[in-house]
């Protein structure tokens, strides 16, 4: 679990606990079970290869990348110097992340997101200013930007015009910030089991992200059919009603049987979940 101190309250203090607290997140995300066509409890979902073991150790691998971006944004103001220190941090990490999974691709699109709000709260001291922050960083060219292959986003980008996992972040993480984290707080709220609320949180971001992992895998086909699905389960109620249940069912099955992953909205969640505790830990910071 989270250790919180009031070493926190330094910079250094508060990178370390934004990673604790983002680490957390990942754990939380991969252990969720059941997610249609994710890697969780019960295996590899749509992916052959990598469990839920290969994910914490991905998730504990990230934990020092992500206090390694909010510290650094501490230290340098908004603009290409800190865009070139968090973009060589980023790289880093994802060598990190392929040397704990044995060289497979668990959190690439997680540690983006997590890596560029842990930065805006380190920045602006609060969760709000986050979105805001981490938009403006995504927006700024890397200086240090390495040639690399071709990945499955920029594939996408070209054949379908997609603008994936960059354009989300420079658009303020609207997944994570105006559709998962609003459901947590609504399901919580009607009194609904944790459990329950982020299942519908990952169901929303799923119902409507331009996922390019789908998009990769499946076309416009398989990114309509996971939308469609989790939309279905959301007008049933939600995961936790009776109807909702037995459509997480179906999407579920369609899922591993057109080996369809929505890793997007995986990503969004821990944003959410990431949001949403580093929320406490300021107030508790504060009080
Ligand atoms: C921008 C990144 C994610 C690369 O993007 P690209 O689309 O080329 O990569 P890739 O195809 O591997 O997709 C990344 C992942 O994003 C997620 N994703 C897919 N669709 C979406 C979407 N619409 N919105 C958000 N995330 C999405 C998925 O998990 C996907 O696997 C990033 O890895 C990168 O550029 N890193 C360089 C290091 C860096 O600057 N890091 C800074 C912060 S740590
Ligand atoms: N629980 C999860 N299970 C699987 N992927 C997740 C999960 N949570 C988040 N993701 C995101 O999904 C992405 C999956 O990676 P990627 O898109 O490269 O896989 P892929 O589509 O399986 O690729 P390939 O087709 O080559 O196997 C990761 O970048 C990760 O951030």
């Amino acid at each position: 679990m989270l250790a919180v101190s009031s070493a926190r309250r330094t910079p250094a203090g508060l990178a370390e606990s934004l990673g604790a607290v983002a680490g957390q997140a990942l754990h939380d995300e991969a252990t969720l079970t059941p997610k249609p066509g994710l890697v969780d409890a019960r295996g590899g979902g749509a992916h052959h290869d990598m469990n839920l073991s290969t994910l914490l150790d991905s998730a504990a691998a990230l934990v020092a990348p992500i206090a390694a971006c909010a510290a650094a944004a501490t230290c340098l103001p908004l603009g290409r110097d800190l865009r070139a220190v968090i973009g060589v941090i980023g790289r880093d990490g994802e060598q990190r992340m392929l040397a704990a999974t044995g060289g497979v691709n668990t959190h690439r699109g997680a540690l983006w997101a997590l890596g560029l709000l842990a930065a805006g709260i380190a920045a602006t001291g609060t969760v709000g200013g986050a979105r805001g922050f981490a938009a403006r960083l995504a927006a700024v060219a890397d200086p240090a930007r390495e040639a690399r292959p071709a990945s499955h986003g920029s594939r996408v980008h070209r054949v379908f015009g997609a603008t994936g996992a960059r354009g989300e972040a420079r658009r303020g993480f609207p997944h994570a910030v105006d559709v998962a984290l609003p459901m947590l707080h609504a399901r919580r709220a009607a009194r609904r089991d944790e459990h329950t609320a982020r299942t519908d949180a990952l169901l929303a971001s799923m119902s409507s992200l331009e996922d390019t992992c789908l998009l990769h895998r499946a076309g416009r086909s398989g990114l309509q059919a996971v939308r469609a699905g989790a939309a279905a389960v959301l007008r049933a109620g939600g995961s936790g009603a009776a109807g909702g249940g037995a459509a997480l069912d179906r999407l579920d099955r369609l899922c591993r049987h057109r080996r369809l992953s929505p890793g997007g909205s995986g990503d969004a969640l821990a944003a959410a979940l990431f949001l949403d505790a580093a929320g406490r830990l300021l107030t508790e910071g504060s009080s």
